[in-house]
């Protein structure tokens, strides 16, 4: 059980530089097609680096110095892994999750978007079902505090117009700062006529058992109950302090706080502060995923209350910074 000692992590300190270090940086334009490729153009080895996942998918691994890691499929650019560093794993991937690109990965840090749904389009849109490109890497050079990060892209191609009529260039960041994880999306309209979109980061988190799991910061929020019928949801105010689980929950908290978080049950919590994203979406299937709804728990930046405008040459980002903390204390 990955969570188990997880209440036990030591935190990463972080340590002062003599001096401000440059970037290591590595941009090309050219989209890498092999893993070879990948870590040829790309890799920083030690602090970014190309590996093949499951089914020969390129997986982008980042190492800190301080033994935090994660790891990103550029199918869907979805973050299947983020572990501490006392290999403790906080994202959560479903039993019934396939990496043979037949339908999106279901677990870590899937994307919705440009729809979160449910609407005209299929679940959550199509960024969750292609292949984004690598545009950049960096890392820290200090070795006592090295700060990997992945830049991906995904811009329009015909598949997406049929589904959304846009130019587009979606620019996703993820990155570790100590044993934190902040993933950052910037959607920028190339085209020459406005657009709306909505979206999400469907983060799937481990906890001991669902039973046990508790999202606090959400009390007093108008929310979206999506249970009984999600096309027709109840509108409904929390007015729990702690919001436990007991059956099936689809819930969109609307204007939620930047900071939320999970307690996972076994006495740590993972924290979620965003910027820009505006609503929390907290699900958990219950019983209508036997398998596994005992094992996670969704706790989902989401804008989708209010749409994303975006006019021509303008652009929309939001971002997240996922860290442990000890609800002991
Ligand atoms: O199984 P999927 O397509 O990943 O979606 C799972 C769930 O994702 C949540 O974000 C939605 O609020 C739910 O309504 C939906 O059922």
């Amino acid at each position: 059980m990955a969570f188990s000692s997880l209440r036990y992590t030591m935190r990463c300190e972080a340590r002062p530089c003599l001096r401000a270090p440059a970037k290591v940086r590595r941009t090309v334009s050219v989209i890498a097609s092999s893993v070879a490729d990948l870590n040829t153009k790309y890799g920083i080895p030690g602090s970014v680096e190309f590996k093949e996942g499951n089914s020969g998918s390129p997986v982008v691994v980042l190492k800190h110095a301080c033994g935090s890691s994660a790891e990103m499929y550029l199918y869907g650019a979805c973050v299947t892994s983020w572990k501490q560093p006392s290999g403790d794993e906080i994202l959560y991937v479903r039993p019934d999750a396939v990496f043979d690109k037949s339908k999106p990965i279901s677990g870590g840090i899937p994307h919705c978007f440009p729809q979160f749904g449910p609407g005209a389009m299929q679940q959550h849109g199509f960024a969750r079902n292609l292949d984004w490109a690598v545009s950049t890497a960096s890392a820290d050079p200090n070795p006592d505090d090295k700060d990997p990060s992945v830049e991906v892209v995904l811009t329009e191609s015909d598949y997406t117009l049929k589904m959304w009529p846009y130019k587009f260039k979606a620019v996703y960041m993820v990155s570790l700062h100590g044993e934190q994880l902040t993933c950052q999306l910037r959607v920028i309209n190339t085209d020459d006529k406005p657009f709306d979109f909505t979206a999400a980061l469907h983060t799937y988190i481990e906890v001991l058992a669902i039973e046990k799991a508790k999202v606090t910061g959400l009390k007093g929020l108008t929310y979206l109950c999506k249970a009984k019928d999600p096309k027709n949801p109840e509108i409904k105010t929390e007015d729990r302090e702690e919001i436990t689980f007991s059956g099936y929950t689809d819930s969109v908290y609307l204007n939620s706080p930047s900071h939320v978080e999970l307690e996972v049950g076994t006495g740590a919590a993972v924290a979620l502060d965003s910027s820009g994203w505006e609503d929390t979406v907290v699900w958990n299937p219950y019983t209508t995923m036997k398998d596994c709804y005992q094992h996670f728990c969704c706790v989902e930046n989401a804008k989708f209350g209010k749409a994303a405008t975006v006019a021509p040459g303008e652009s929309w980002s939001a971002t997240v910074t996922l860290s442990v903390v000890d609800v002991t204390k």
